[in-house]
């Protein structure tokens, strides 16, 4: 690895010629044709570009490494494995934005500020590819089941992505489910009364984010099978209760066969805990998809295909013969998984800092009984007036990108990024988080301060222009599917919370912080009381 100090003038060295030339458009690479596996000056030299010339272009050899060893050693030994986000920070402020690390066999590309992100984002595939998903594979083949939208790729993702997107994708859509939502938003709301009448002062929950993983999950099963799965009852079903277990083992054991070398798995529990993981959770929405398929063939039978009244999404695509059952049972189960962990953990997160945050909370109390009084249940068309409730759910999501670590395979060409070349199947790794804290971007970044994504105020959104800055959902034909169903679920539920209830943090929960277990959680329980407003 180059000294430090010959590391720093290097980055001094581009920031200048970066800054001069400006982004690169897409497919402006002028030198695409240049091949990788050339020696490092070979490469870069091209008419009037000779060693000593800023504009040549480098080899990706040149640039910080951090090997497989001492990666590590830093995963395990110095206990970033579930801090990973923190040791991004710390190796930014080392080396710079851009660095490369190895894990695998496969090589990783570090980016980790807006405009590198920008760069690879705006020249991504036709068909993007985040990662191999193998450990999700594996357990697919090894039960002989489909694919869904994390595990395909190429060109059937892109069919697949098409179904989907159906009824999911534009906010006009998502406004559908308001009903459904605010259905399971009566049952939180009575849920969450029960669970403070128990506590001691009465008033008190002493774990949110366990509270609304529960309302997560009952909202996302209703929106896509029209299910009550009775998450929100004192007396979970076995059957519920099973798959939110499941969902656990599957996580907390995959970080173990994800290191572990393959040969151990006949060996050792993880590898079975894992797969029985996953086979609980297809069970779960096998069984689900099934009765819906049942009920659509009633009714095509009965009333023939004029007659069939489409509700929920599932019972849309099977109906309009978009999915079969067998692609449902494919992407259905991940569709489960990724509509839960992320709502509820931005909701924790977010009223966590609105009970930190009097003088915001207040603000927004204003503003949500401004345009829907108390007893009015907040609907879809009025958050067009609460400009501030979808400034703080931006501001949480900045400074807790539940995707903390996104990543992007360039698998059709070459890709050129601030003047260093990478070969075809390189692997970049997207640091959302360190990037969403830059204070080049952001004033006073580590501070919770809504107020920056307002209009009104000039000064901070002039700065938080950069369209990478913060990018929680994603970006392009492969981001998030489910993200006008994640905004709306959050804005009804923040929008009745704050109609009912003054936020105050539990002297018991301190100062939280962020713990990545695949997305980014609170590292202790989350307590807080629910004060009733009285009018
Ligand atoms: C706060 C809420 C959420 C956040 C911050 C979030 C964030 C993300 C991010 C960062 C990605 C990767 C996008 C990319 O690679 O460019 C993603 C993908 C995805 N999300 Fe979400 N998500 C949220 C909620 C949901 C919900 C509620 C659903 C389900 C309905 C969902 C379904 C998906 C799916 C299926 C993908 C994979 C898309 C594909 O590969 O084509 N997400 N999400």
């Amino acid at each position: 690895m180059a000294p430090l100090g010959c590391v720093r003038l290097r980055w001094a060295l581009l920031g200048t010629r970066v800054a001069g030339r400006g982004l690169c458009p897409l497919g402006c690479r002028a030198k695409a044709a240049i091949p990788a596996s050339l020696p490092a000056d070979e490469a870069a030299e091209g008419p009037g570009a000779g060693p000593g010339d800023p504009r040549r272009l480098r080899s990706w050899e040149e640039l910080p490494r951090i090997g497989r060893l001492r990666f590590l050693f830093q995963l395990f030994g110095q206990g970033y494995a579930l801090r990973l986000h923190e040791l991004q920070m710390l190796t930014k402020a080392k080396y710079g934005p851009i660095w490369t690390s190895t894990t695998g066999p496969q090589l990783l590309v570090n980016l980790a500020s807006a405009p590198l992100l920008e760069q690879v984002m705006r020249q991504e595939d036709k068909y993007p590819t985040r990662d191999s998903m193998e450990l999700w594979k594996a357990h697919r083949d090894h039960q002989s089941l489909p694919y869904g939208l994390f595990t395909t790729e190429g060109h059937q993702w892109y069919q697949l992505r098409q179904a989907l997107n159906q009824r999911m994708l534009k906010p006009a859509e998502a406004v559908l489910y308001t009903d459904a939502l605010n259905e399971v938003i009566d049952d939180f709301i009575v849920r969450l009364n029960q669970i403070r009448a128990e506590s001691a002062s009465g008033d008190q929950v002493p774990d949110v984010a366990h509270l609304f993983y529960h309302f997560a999950l009952e909202a996302i099963c209703y929106i896509l099978f029209e299910k009550r799965i009775g998450c929100l009852e004192p007396s979970i079903p076995e059957d519920t209760v099973n798959f939110i277990r499941s969902v656990g083992h599957m996580f907390q054991n995959s970080v173990y066969v994800t290191f572990l070398p393959k040969w151990t798995r006949p060996l050792l529990p993880f590898w079975r805990r894992y797969l029985d993981g996953w086979n609980t959770i297809f069970v779960f929405g096998k069984k689900l998809i099934d009765q819906k398929f049942k009920e659509v063939e009633a009714q095509l039978q009965a009333a023939g295909p004029d007659g069939v009244q489409i509700s929920g999404y599932l019972h849309f695509l099977l109906s309009s013969g978009l999915l079969s059952p067998r692609e449902a049972l494919g992407s259905l189960p991940e569709l489960l998984l990724a509509g839960v962990d992320t709502t509820s953990n931005t909701l924790a997160w977010g009223l966590y800092h609105l009970s930190k945050n009097p003088e915001v909370q207040t603000a927004l109390h204003k503003e949500v009984v401004g345009v829907a009084p108390p007893g009015k249940v907040p609907q879809h068309k009025d958050f067009a007036h609460m400009p501030l409730l979808r400034a703080v759910i931006k501001e949480t999501l900045r400074l807790y990108p539940v995707v903390p670590t996104n990543s992007r395979v360039i698998m059709e060409k070459e890709i050129e990024i601030d003047g260093y070349v990478f070969p075809k199947n390189t692997q970049f790794v997207l640091c959302h988080y360190v990037v969403s804290r830059d204070p080049s971007i952001f004033h006073d970044p580590e501070s919770f301060r809504p107020h920056r994504w307002l209009r009104e105020n000039k000064a901070d959104a002039a700065k938080a222009q950069h369209p990478f800055g913060s990018v929680p959902f994603g970006y392009g034909v492969r981001g998030c599917l489910g993200r006008r169903i994640a905004e709306l679920e959050m804005k009804l539920l923040l929008a009745r919370l704050m109609q009912h209830y003054e936020v105050v943090l539990a002297p018991e929960t301190g100062e939280l912080e962020a713990m990545g277990r695949i997305v980014l959680v609170p590292n202790k329980k989350v307590a807080l009381r629910f004060l009733q407003r009285q009018y």
